[in-house]
């Protein structure tokens, strides 16, 4: 029931294990943060890890009212749907294409999501023919790209942003993350995964860098704890850096609805 979302945003990467659903807890509590009703829908399916993020306990199981839809979890303030909600937490998925397509149209159209400003989706990684229906069966208002700056995620990285521009999907822009580590024990800080990788492809796509996020040990040690740096360490750099990309996407949200002018309702 998307009638309550009125802003579907993707968030993307072509390769995996690059931070895609880390970005994507963190970028979802920094929009709430700004005040804004948001909900994240956990649609790697083959890997779904957001109950994980917020602390969901393990077999958690959404209510439902009338046997046909869902309510979504109350994640710290957050609405969450998950396939994890719906399947044992131990059972593969081996889904075919067209399955785990469908499985993510029934998890998006059933969850009675509440006045939503902004629905964030966390797609499973890659760009193959899963991702493709996915990205065409659902209104999604724009996709984010999440990247390290390693060349071989980069290349991958923009296949997603080929695959949204095929399917008329404004892409807001690229997250690096990863960019640079910092030791904790000296200061010295080194370019593990590259350097300028996400600021080159930005440019090559005419899009934007909508932040470089430093591979951290408080980024990842808060998402295994389930908390977000919103709430958790709200006063951290890497806590700011997220609430600019909230910042820059809501703009970019804001000034896509000014150009397409004012919505017209109906009257009785
Ligand atoms: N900036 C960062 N600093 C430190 N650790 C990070 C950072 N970003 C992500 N991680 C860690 O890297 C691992 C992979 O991150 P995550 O699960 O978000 O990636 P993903 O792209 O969603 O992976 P998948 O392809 O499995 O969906 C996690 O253990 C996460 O905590």
């Amino acid at each position: 029931m998307t009638d309550g979302v009125k802003h579907i945003i993707a968030v993307a990467s072509g390769k995996g294990g690059v931070g895609k659903s880390t970005v994507t807890a963190n970028l979802a509590m920094a929009m709430a943060a700004k005040g804004k009703r948001v909900g994240v829908l956990d649609a790697d399916i083959y890997g779904p890890s957001q109950a994980a993020m917020f602390a969901v306990p393990e077999n958690t199981k959404p209510n439902s009212e009338d046997g046909k839809s869902f309510d979504p979890i109350n994640a710290h303030g957050l609405q969450l749907m998950s396939m994890a909600f719906l399947v044992e937490s131990k059972t593969p998925m081996i889904w075919r294409g067209p399955m785990a397509a469908g499985a993510f149209q029934q998890l998006l159209d059933q969850t009675r999501w509440q006045n939503l400003d902004y629905l964030f989706i966390d797609m499973p990684p890659g760009t193959g023919d899963i991702q493709l229906t996915m990205a065409q069966k659902v209104k999604v208002t724009g996709a984010v790209i999440v990247t390290t700056p390693q060349d071989i995620a980069l290349l991958d990285a923009k296949r997603g942003i080929e695959m949204f521009r095929q399917v008329k999907v404004p892409v807001l822009g690229v997250v690096e993350n990863m960019s640079l580590h910092t030791c904790s024990e000296c200061g010295h800080s080194e370019p593990i995964f590259g350097e300028g990788g996400g600021e080159r492809i930005a440019e090559e796509y005419q899009t934007e860098l909508l932040g470089q996020l430093p591979l951290a040990l408080n980024i990842r040690k808060q998402m295994d704890l389930g908390q977000p740096l919103a709430i958790s360490e709200p006063e951290s750099k890497a806590a700011a850096i997220f609430a600019e990309i909230a910042e820059k996407v809501d703009g970019e949200i804001q000034a896509m609805a000014d150009a397409e002018g004012p919505e017209i309702s109906m009257g009785d």
